[in-house]
């Protein structure tokens, strides 16, 4: 646990400063209760010795002030030091993941680090001071007056040293079953915070079904979370009782030997009266260690939890990465890709030149999401190589590749902040001149025009103020701001309104009208297919058809006779977007319905 916590940290030193003034602390308490075995035989006889007692008294004097001396410079250091963790570890946390492959960011993983930054990282801090420092002198103090006892008597020592194992069985037992518990209850939390979201989006529907007492998986929810922790309870009745047991034992045994050496008059009652003293404070922490268990767990458990973020790879990063992209050429030479040990590209090879434009078609799932990835290094590739400007994208430095490259999601996500500064994000210093001509390119401008505070108002959370087609304008808007050389568009599959609808389509042509750019469009309108140099059809991962839309049409392949079927329904003006839509995403289907973009 403490190497967990340690290699945890990524500058250790002032939890290393806090460890070692608790177990001075500790030490020095033991120490002071050890003071009292001559103090009590020098001044409890008939006679008492105060000159004999003297110097244990002064030394005792001087033990109590430096334990106070340390007491103050810990408390505040304490509370700083939990502060300062929290604060490390956030830091450290957030660094390592701008390393990871963008891939990694998966809607659960989100939902993952979102809770390790705001719960874990405060919670492993505060465990660390709160729990860790009270842990560790339950485990030194009783130490120090085991070492003390061997000096004083050897009988009473060797009692200390059966019942402290013993005790440490018990307590490991309890701990297991508290780490067990632990775990159960994050998960039933985690749940609960996953419904709760569910909760509030799911507010129309609810309410429309009558249900305004909440969802039934939400209650199912916190009726799990109270089993789970009425089991928890349940398990670790027996372990905490047998551990109690065990120390009560002990005491019970330390007054029975206690008892028989004063009547044997082998120790004097003054030794008799130190060695119960001493026998109390070795069994009074060990006892309170087990009210410490479950918060040990949690922060064991918090600190795993980090570590499991912490120790994915981060995107492996070339010494002599290039910094520089000649062109925005896009090459796919032979590559086969895996999620885990799910195949999702099987021997892609293509070409993409600057000033062209690609379309990439197929079913769902045959894998035009990955290409796009793939491009961007979301992940790398098993097989193969990705080239960009004919360098692999592994060879490039990861920074300058982002640099050149836009990506136009179908759910663009905006920060709940001005207009311009979300365009901002593209480029920050960007002039009010670059602005106004990236959103004129995007067709923005007609969308800022008609804001009540125009760049200056906000978007809401997630852009929520904007619709789905003036959000994907945004994004357009920050590739033309970026001067992106390669611009990666997942087009929306769901049907825009006119006005959106035609905006978009030609500012994407406004994309692809640059020729010093590369754009590849995941296609789910007709008319983008129309305007490609250039279509990749996919099927199951690898590629079943290319060439352009002239070639395709002209072939005996699926694409030609779904792309002829969509010329004869051209003219029918009504099926200019819903039937000439599906024809995209059927291209080599079962029969089946597709499945829709999220
Ligand atoms: N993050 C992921 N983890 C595991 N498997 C994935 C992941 N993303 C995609 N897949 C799987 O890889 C395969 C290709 O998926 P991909 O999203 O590239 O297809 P697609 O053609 O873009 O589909 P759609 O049109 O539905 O978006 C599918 O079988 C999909 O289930």
């Amino acid at each position: 646990m403490i190497g967990n916590l340690y290699r945890l940290w990524p500058h250790p030193k002032l939890l290393i400063r806090l460890v070692a003034l608790t177990a001075i602390q500790a030490v020095l308490q033991g120490l002071l209760l050890g003071c009292l075995v001559p103090i009590l035989r020098a001044l409890l006889q008939p006679r008492p010795d105060f000159a004999e007692a003297m110097p244990w008294l002064l030394a005792g004097a001087v033990g109590l002030a430096l334990y106070w001396v340390l007491n103050v410079i810990a408390t505040p250091l304490s509370f700083a030091a939990s502060m300062e963790l929290a604060a490390q570890l956030r830091h450290h946390l957030m660094s390592h993941v701008t390393t990871l492959p963008l891939g990694w960011f998966t809607g659960d993983r989100k939902a993952r680090l979102a809770r390790a930054i705001t719960a874990d990282c405060s919670h492993a801090a505060t465990l660390t001071v709160t729990v860790g420092a009270p842990a560790i002198t339950s485990t030194l103090v009783p130490a120090t007056i085991f070492a003390l006892t061997s000096f004083v008597d050897w009988r009473m020592a060797l009692l200390f040293a059966a019942i402290a194992p013993l005790s440490f069985l018990a307590l490991r037992r309890s701990s297991r079953v508290a780490a067990a518990t632990e775990i159960e209850l994050e998960a039933a939390v985690t749940e609960i915070a996953g419904r709760a979201i569910e909760l509030g989006q799911a507010q129309p529907v609810l309410r429309a079904a009558g249900q305004s007492a909440g969802s039934v998986r939400m209650r199912a929810a916190l009726d799990e979370h109270r089993a789970t922790y009425r089991r928890g309870l349940g398990r670790s009745l027996v372990p905490d009782l047998t551990f109690t047991g065990v120390v009560m034992a002990g005491f019970v045994a330390v007054l029975c030997l206690g008892a028989k050496l004063l009547f044997d008059g082998e120790v004097p009652i003054a030794e008799t009266v130190a060695l119960l003293v001493l026998a109390v404070r070795f069994l009074e922490p060990l006892g309170t260690l087990i009210e410490l268990v479950g918060a040990l767990r949690a922060m064991d458990n918090a600190v795993a939890r980090l570590q499991s973020i912490l120790s994915t790879p981060p995107l492996l990063q070339a010494e002599d990465a290039a910094r520089q992209i000649a062109t925005a050429e896009i090459e796919f030479a032979d590559v086969s890709f895996a999620y885990s040990d799910k195949p999702a590209l099987r021997e892609v090879s293509f070409r993409c030149l600057p000033g062209t434009m690609t379309a990439l078609v197929g079913p769902s799932g045959s894998g035009k999401t990955t290409v796009i990835r793939l491009i961007a290094r979301f992940f790398d590739v098993a097989e193969g190589a990705v080239r960009v400007g004919g360098i692999d994208v592994r060879a490039i430095d990861q920074a300058t590749l982002m640099n050149d490259v836009a990506i136009i999601f179908q759910d663009v996500f905006l920060f709940d902040d001005t207009i311009e500064q979300n365009l901002r994000l593209a480029k920050p210093d960007a002039t009010s001149e670059e602005l106004a001509a990236a959103a004129k390119a995007a067709r923005l401008d007609e969308v800022i025009h008609r804001l009540p505070e125009g760049w200056a108002t906000r978007v809401g959370e997630g852009g929520a103020q904007l619709s789905g087609g003036e959000r994907q304008r945004v994004s357009i808007a920050r590739a033309f701001l970026k001067r992106a050389r390669i611009v990666l568009i997942d087009e929306a599959s769901s049907a825009l309104d006119p006005e959106n609808e035609a905006a978009i389509s030609q500012a994407i042509a406004q994309l692809a009208s640059d020729r010093r750019r590369t754009v590849v469009v995941i296609a789910h309108r007709p008319a983008t297919l129309d305007r490609a140099d250039l279509v990749i059809a996919l099927r199951d991962g690898a590629v079943a058809e290319i060439g352009s839309p002239e070639q395709l049409r002209q072939s005996g392949g699926a694409f030609g006779a779904l792309y002829r079927q969509y010329e004869q329904t051209r003219g029918w003006r009504i099926a200019a977007t819903g039937p000439a839509k599906q024809l995209l995403n059927p291209l080599t289907s079962d029969g089946s319905q597709p499945r829709g973009h999220a």
